[in-house]
């Protein structure tokens, strides 16, 4: 059986698509459609030092038809460059799925029973679980016959410790309506936690580890002895860190306050805390880049933003070197983790008191993969380590159709 696995990370905006050999981690083949949905929607296609650019006719779609109609494009192209689908197909596709609620966790052959309790759940992730459901929808229909899997964000934080998975809300409440910390970003968690342990040559087992997974979604975990004990998102991606779009943490009167103004009904207040808060509630911007360009020329706005999450960022370091009773490892992913040095600086600043001591030029240094930014002398080693989410998601797939 080949370990050629077809990854699939369709986004709210994007579809991300990966052939990847499990086993070895070779990418094969890679394509990205950004803007999908909208009428500048385009896609860039590489297989080897081969690539290819286009437009994507989308706009105005319904979701899983713009997913097929990329997806149809994507394979073609993948052909043109020489790489073809159907002459080397893949075992299986595997979808990256941000919620599953509380029956689906772990890695899961796909069926109707799967794809219903996916989208059962969208309300919990509404900028995700749609367009996770429109890309598997897309590919049975564009791959039909293929086993299809999917890897939820949640399987590593299934086994959370009670008492970081637990509200503090009325018990009978919490039952009834599921309230429970689930945590997201758990593919990546998973993949960057084990890879920092090897990139030290230590025992992941003896290791704890905060690992920051910073990119448009944003969350912070606590790992021991590579399980986790705490993670910064929770019942649902809205938790925790300052994103994109998204607020992170808020006194959940402020929701009750903007209620009882008549204004806000519950889907204008999910859009104003899912959609519109964030970098870009503070500065019109939701690209950490723009924002770190507008600091950089002064703009008081964007200045302020990046100090609340620098701000936020900190009080996360600081709780779970305190769950964690110590920290060894702080390790910086995703886009705006492995590529903003002030981002990555704000993250640290003043907690040399726990034995966090940031090199300022390996910081500023923009090489790539794995790499140590704190001093020789910190007690606590820093790193950029990059995640890899399709690879996990094609090794957990595998794993789920060998056992077929
Ligand atoms: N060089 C960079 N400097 C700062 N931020 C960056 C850089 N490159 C990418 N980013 C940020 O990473 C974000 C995307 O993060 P990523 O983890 O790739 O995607 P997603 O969060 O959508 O899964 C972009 O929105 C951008 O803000
Ligand atoms: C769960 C989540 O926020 O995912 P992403 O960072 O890909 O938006
Ligand atoms: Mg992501």
């Amino acid at each position: 059986m080949t370990d050629r696995v077809l990854v699939l990370n369709a986004g709210s905006s994007s579809l991300k698509l990966q052939v990847v050999r499990a086993d070895s981690g070779v990418v094969e083949a890679q394509a990205l459609v950004e803007r999908l949905g909208s009428d500048d929607a385009t896609f860039r296609v590489t297989v080897g030092d081969r690539t290819a650019d286009g437009r994507v006719d989308s706009a105005g779609h319904a979701q899983t038809p713009a997913v097929a109609t990329a997806l149809g494009i994507l394979r073609d192209q993948l052909a043109h460059l020489g790489f073809d689908l159907d002459g080397e197909p893949p075992v299986a596709i595997g979808h990256r799925v941000v919620h599953g609620g509380r029956d689906l966790t772990r890695p899961v052959r796909i069926d109707d029973r799967v794809i219903a309790q996916i989208a059962s759940v969208s309300a919990l992730a509404p900028l995700h679980n749609p367009a996770n459901v429109a890309g598997i929808r897309a590919a049975i229909e564009e791959f039909p016959g293929t086993p299809q899997v999917a890897v939820f964000d949640t399987g590593f934080f299934a086994d959370l410790p009670e008492t970081a998975a637990t509200y503090a809300i009325d018990r009978q409440v919490a039952a009834d309506a599921g309230i429970q910390r689930y945590g997201f970003h758990g593919t990546s968690n998973e993949f960057v936690s084990a890879q920092a342990a090897r990139f030290l040559g230590r025992d992941l087992a003896e290791l704890r580890q905060i690992v920051l997974h910073l990119g448009n979604g944003a969350s912070a975990s606590a790992i021991a002895g590579g399980r986790p004990v705490d993670t910064s998102m929770g019942m649902t991606p809205l938790e925790g860190l300052v994103m994109g779009t998204r607020a992170g943490d808020l006194d959940p009167g402020i929701l009750l306050q903007l209620a009882r103004t008549g204004d806000y009904d519950v889907d204008a207040l999910d859009h104003l805390i899912s959609r519109r808060s964030g970098l870009l509630g503070l500065t019109g911007r939701s690209d950490m880049r723009d924002v770190c360009a507008a600091a950089e020329s002064g703009d008081e706005a964007a200045l302020l933003a990046l100090d609340v999450v620098g701000h936020r960022l900190r009080k996360y370091v600081g709780a779970y070197a305190a769950v964690l009773g110590g920290l060894d490892v702080l390790t910086f992913t995703a886009g705006v983790g492995e590529n903003s040095a002030p981002v990555r600086s704000r993250a640290v600043a003043g907690l040399e008191f726990l034995g966090i001591r940031l090199d300022s030029a390996r910081n500023e240094c923009a090489e790539r993969g794995a790499r140590r930014i704190s001093t020789d002398d910190s007690a606590v080693t820093v790193l950029v380590v990059p995640t890899n989410e399709e690879l996990a998601i094609a090794r957990h797939t595998l794993a789920v159709v060998g056992q077929d």
